[in-house]
Parts: C-alpha cells; sequence; structure tokens
C-alpha cells in the first residue's frame, strides 16, 4: 500500500530579509496579491513600505527591537519557532507560546566577498559583514523544508511565484521545497568557507610564522589553514581520462573574485557531441596559449601539448602555418583562436583535417552553417578575451594537483618573463629578428610539457618536442619532426622552458643551424653553456624565469 502525499499547506506567512534588494518589491508585491502576509527586517520593510506594500516590521512582530546595530535582528524563538515548528507535531507547542507558522523564508546574506575584495577593508569590517540572523534562518528553513520554503537566490522569485499562482493549495511543491534547501545548505556552506579561507589566512598555521589580528596587515597568507572551494556541477561525461574512470565537470562559481569569462567553463556550444574529460583539458590548454598572442593567432594542441602554434597577418595565415608544423599530430587535435572564425578558415579546417574541437571568442555566422556540414566536430565560443597581460595581472588564482593524499595548490604561472631581467649572456646580441622569434618560442614552451623545446621562426613553430626525461631528447625529437615535415630549421630561435644542465644541447641546436637561444639560465654548468653558444656564434638570452609543466 502506497502512503499518500500530504496535502502542501498554502503558504500563508513569509520572511523577507534581504541585503541584495533586487526584484524583492516585485517579489513581495505577488506575494502579497496571493494573500500572503508579510513580516520584515528594517531596511527591507522600509524599502516595501516606501512602495506602498503591507507588512510587518519583525521588531514589532516579536515586540523586540532591532539592535547592537543589527547584529540581532531576526534572532528570537517567535521567528525561529515560527520556521522550525513541525506542523502537526509542534503545533501545540507553537500555540502555547503563541508562534505562529512562518512558511516562506527569502534571505541573503551580508555582502562578505563584496566588502573583502576592497583594499581597505579592515579585519573590523570583514567581521561586521559576517551574517550571522540570515543563515541562521537560512539553515533552519531548510531543515523544515517539508513545511517552509527557503529562496537565497533572487533568480528564482519569479518561477516561485509562478509555481504558487498556479498551485491549487497555493503552495509550492516538496519538490521544488526540497530542492530550495539544498540551494540553500550549499549558499551558507559557500559563505561559510569564504570566511574560514579569508580568517584562515590569519591564523598561525605551517603558512604563517605567527596569527596576524591586524586592521589592514600588510602581509598575510596566500594560503588558508583549511581551503574551502566551492565548484558548481557543470557537467557529468561519459567516462573520464579512459573509458573505465567515471568523471564530471566541476566549475569555478563566477564572483567577486573569479572571472569566469572567456575560458572554457563558460565556453558556449554551437555543435557537436558533447565535450569529453580530454577535450576540456586539450581545450584548456589550448584557450589558453592562444590568449598569449596580441596578433591573430592560432594553437592546434594534441594530449595538453601545441603541436603547431603561429601568428598570421590573418586568421587563415595563421592556421595553416600552425597545422604545417605538424599535420601528423594535429589529426583530431583540438585548434584554438583568438579571433573571430571566418568562413574562409573554417572552410581551410574542415579541408584539410580531422578535428576534434575548434575553439574561438566568437564564430562568425557564415563561418558556423559551413561547420554544420561536420556535426560532430564541437564548436565553442568564448566571447571575447583580453590577451594576458602578463605585467599587469599578478592576481592570486590557484592551480591545483591531486596527489593521493592531497592536494598540491599553487599560484597559476601568469607570469612570461620581466623585461628587465632578461639579459644577452652571449658575445654575439641577437638582431631584431631573432629577438622576436625568440620570445615568441619562449611564449609557446611555456604551455608545452617538460621538458619544453621549441623551434621558431617568423612567428611560426618549426618544430615541438615535449615532455621527454631529458632536455637534449625533447631537441632531437623537435629537430626530427621538423625534418619529417620538411620543415628548415636553419636560422631558428629555440627555446627551452628550463636551463641546460651541459652543453649537449647547444651543440645539438648548433647541428641544426640554431642561431638564437633562450633559456631561463642558472645551471650549475652555465659558463660551459654559455662558452657553446659563443663557439657556434649563437646569440643566447636568459630570462631568469623558469616554465616548468607538468
Ligand atoms: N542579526 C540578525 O538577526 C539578522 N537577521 C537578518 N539579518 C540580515 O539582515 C539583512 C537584511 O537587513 P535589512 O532588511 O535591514 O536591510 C539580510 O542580509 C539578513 O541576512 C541579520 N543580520 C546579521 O546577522
Amino acid at each position: 500500500m502506497t502512503a499518500t502525499p500530504p496535502i502542501p499547506k498554502p503558504i500563508k506567512r513569509a520572511l523577507l530579509s534581504v541585503s541584495d534588494k533586487e526584484g524583492v518589491l516585485e517579489f513581495a508585491q505577488a506575494l502579497h496579491s496571493l494573500g500572503v502576509e508579510i513580516l520584515s527586517t528594517g531596511g527591507t520593510a522600509k524599502l516595501l513600505a516606501l512602495h506602498g506594500i503591507s507588512v510587518i516590521e519583525v521588531a514589532d512582530y516579536t515586540g523586540f527591537p532591532e539592535m547592537m546595530e543589527g547584529r540581532v535582528k531576526t534572532l528570537h524563538p517567535k521567528i525561529h519557532g515560527g520556521i522550525l515548528g513541525r506542523r502537526g507535531i509542534d503545533d501545540e507547542v507553537m500555540q502555547m507560546h503563541s508562534i505562529g507558522g512562518i512558511d516562506l523564508v527569502a534571505v541573503n546574506l551580508y555582502p562578505f566577498a563584496q566588502t573583502v575584495s576592497k583594499q581597505d577593508c579592515t579585519l573590523s569590517k570583514a567581521i561586521e559583514n559576517i551574517d550571522i540572523g540570515g543563515p541562521t534562518m537560512v539553515r533552519a528553513a531548510a531543515k523544515n523544508h517539508k513545511d517552509v520554503a527557503i529562496v537565497v537566490n533572487p533568480n528564482d522569485y519569479e518561477a516561485i511565484i509562478t509555481e504558487i499562482s498556479s498551485n491549487e493549495h497555493k503552495s509550492l511543491s516538496i519538490e521544488t521545497r526540497f530542492e530550495l534547501a539544498v540551494k540553500a545548505f550549499e549558499h551558507t556552506a559557500h559563505y561559510d568557507g569564504m570566511i574560514a579561507n579569508f580568517l584562515g589566512c590569519r591564523v598561525k598555521s605551517p603558512a604563517t610564522e605567527q596569527t596576524v589580528i591586524e586592521e589592514q596587515p600588510k602581509q598575510i597568507s596566500p594560503f588558508p589553514r583549511t581551503l574551502n572551494l566551492h565548484l558548481d556541477l557543470k557537467q557529468i561525461m561519459r567516462y573520464g581520462e579512459n573509458a573505465h574512470q567515471l568523471a564530471a565537470f566541476y566549475i569555478d562559481v563566477p564572483g567577486v573574485n573569479h572571472n569566469t569569462l572567456g575560458t572554457v567553463s563558460s565556453a558556449i556550444q554551437h555543435q557537436g557531441k558533447a565535450l569529453s574529460f580530454n577535450n576540456i583539458a586539450d581545450t584548456d590548454a589550448a584557450l589558453e596559449c592562444v590568449k598569449s598572442f596580441k596578433e591573430p593567432a592560432c594553437v592546434v594542441v594534441k594530449h595538453a601539448n601545441p603541436c603547431g602554434v603561429a601568428i598570421g597577418s590573418s586568421l587563415l595565415e595563421a592556421y595553416q602555418r600552425a597545422y604545417q608544423t605538424d599535420p601528423t599530430s594535429a589529426f583530431g587535435g583540438i585548434i584554438a583562436f583568438n579571433r573571430e572564425l571566418d568562413p574562409v578558415t573554417a572552410q581551410a579546417i574542415i579541408d584539410q583535417q580531422f578535428v576534434e574541437v575548434i575553439i574561438a571568442p566568437s564564430i562568425a555566422p557564415n563561418a558556423l552553417s559551413l561547420l554544420s556540414k561536420k556535426p560532430n566536430v564541437r564548436i565553442l565560443s568564448t566571447g571575447d578575451f583580453q590577451p594576458i597581460d602578463f605585467v599587469q595581472n599578478n592576481a592570486v588564482k590557484f592551480d591545483f594537483k591531486r596527489v593521493n593524499g592531497g592536494l598540491l595548490v599553487q599560484q597559476r604561472d601568469e607570469a612570461l618573463y620581466e623585461a628587465d631581467e632578461l639579459k644577452i649572456v652571449s658575445k654575439r646580441q641577437p638582431t631584431e629578428k631573432e629577438m622576436q622569434d625568440a620570445l615568441f618560442a619562449w611564449t609557446v614552451a611555456k604551455f608545452v610539457k617538460s621538458n619544453a623545446i621549441v623551434y621558431a621562426k617568423d612567428g611560426q613553430t618549426i618544430g615541438i618536442g615535449a615532455g621527454q626525461m631529458s632536455r637534449v631528447y625533447s631537441a632531437k625529437i623537435a629537430g626530427i619532426k621538423a625534418q619529417d615535415e620538411g620543415l628548415d630549421v636553419a636560422k631558428s630561435a629555440m627555446a627551452s622552458d628550463a636551463f641546460f644542465p651541459f652543453r649537449d644541447g647547444i651543440d645539438a641546436a648548433a647541428a641544426v643551424g640554431i642561431t638564437c637561444i633562450i633559456q631561463p639560465g642558472g645551471s650549475m654548468r652555465d659558463e660551459e653553456v654559455i662558452a657553446a653558444a659563443n663557439e657556434h656564434g649563437i646569440a643566447m638570452i636568459f630570462t631568469n624565469m623558469r616554465h616548468f609543466r607538468h
């Protein structure tokens, strides 16, 4: 025998207490029209009253004034009893203490994230912006979702009004209340996580020598004692890196300190099969690399490594030159552009190769209709993104690598080189063209897995050696690939993501005709390495910055 679900009770009384007042007037107005009595805290009540909406102030309802500059507003048994009381179980005790049920709670919290993102935010200001009464109501209402609806997101107001209006009992279904409750706990978990992260950077831990309780400390750790992450599930994949692995894509929640615009996480997919785990990883690698260039550029990626990168006077030229580096590896690759994809380039791709994903800031409509002939190709647009300003962009953004039993956390590698750290260490100065080629190769090398060796000439990669355990083998592979594709390495620049431990890498470069080398320097045998460059007449630039990538 199946139990008949209880008849949902109508929503008769709502409590509205919001910091973000967006949409609250319309919401309150609609609730009022549905015959709902509205209780509200000081600022919210004032706004509603000003617009002629009938409202009872919480202070009048409880008989207790708001006090301590808002620290105590709703923390009263008449409010919390009204939210937490189990209908059908606690009715008698509620009646005994004159506690009326509150059937809907709409709360959003003090803007803690916005407050602490301001440069001049003091510790006291941050602490005053920790909402206490709000989360208490949110959690209470979420716990009692069987009888109470909790609304934390103004984007939900409209759907809630629509559902109540169309429901014969002027209520919300249990499914809606449950969904809202889960959203509410996610919201308070995120909120408390932010607070714990903020305070956890100031307390004695392996990251800090001492607890820092200063109003505006000059330096605090970027690493909280406990790391609270908040990511939203975007997609479940059919499988992970391999078919026997379950996988999902979680994305950053856009907010005050996160800008997800122009990333793979917020890209719009126009056609093609769902992105796979490897597609997303490779698309991110291609996209982040192509953002480094100001000129029209194209990056072709395979297994997270660029296999061809080029700039050109047009996107078509950039694509053709990037493809030319390694057509064999480009088969089934991921292609990223830093300009709108035009129909000529789209047609060239279709004519020339099998491609898994194409990503660009935008896709011209006529390019999209051409690509629709290849419906399996995943086409993504990110919206505009700015080329990375390596000097300006010093925001602390984290990069994570999971190890068994822990998580490695580091700042993202957002630098390229410090201009005043570039040093010519060879006898011969690089020509202007050699310098341009070297910086292009260096930019690409940053995105190639270590050990990375990149040969480049005229804004085009000529050979890329990636992921080898010895640098000299990466150099050899870059040379072999160039030769196999009939590209002339002579007079190319060579970039190495880390220093050369021995002179053998330089000798190998000279043997294939490299005339300029860019590398971090810093080896015990730098002298020997520089002497080798001088012997071969190679111009050598030290960047004093390494770009390992694993
Ligand atoms: N202290 C309390 O009892 C309390 N109750 C509700 N709040 C918050 O006060 C804000 C709304 O205040 P007002 O309606 O006065 O603008 C909301 O963000 C709500 O989460 C409170 N404030 C902070 O803790």
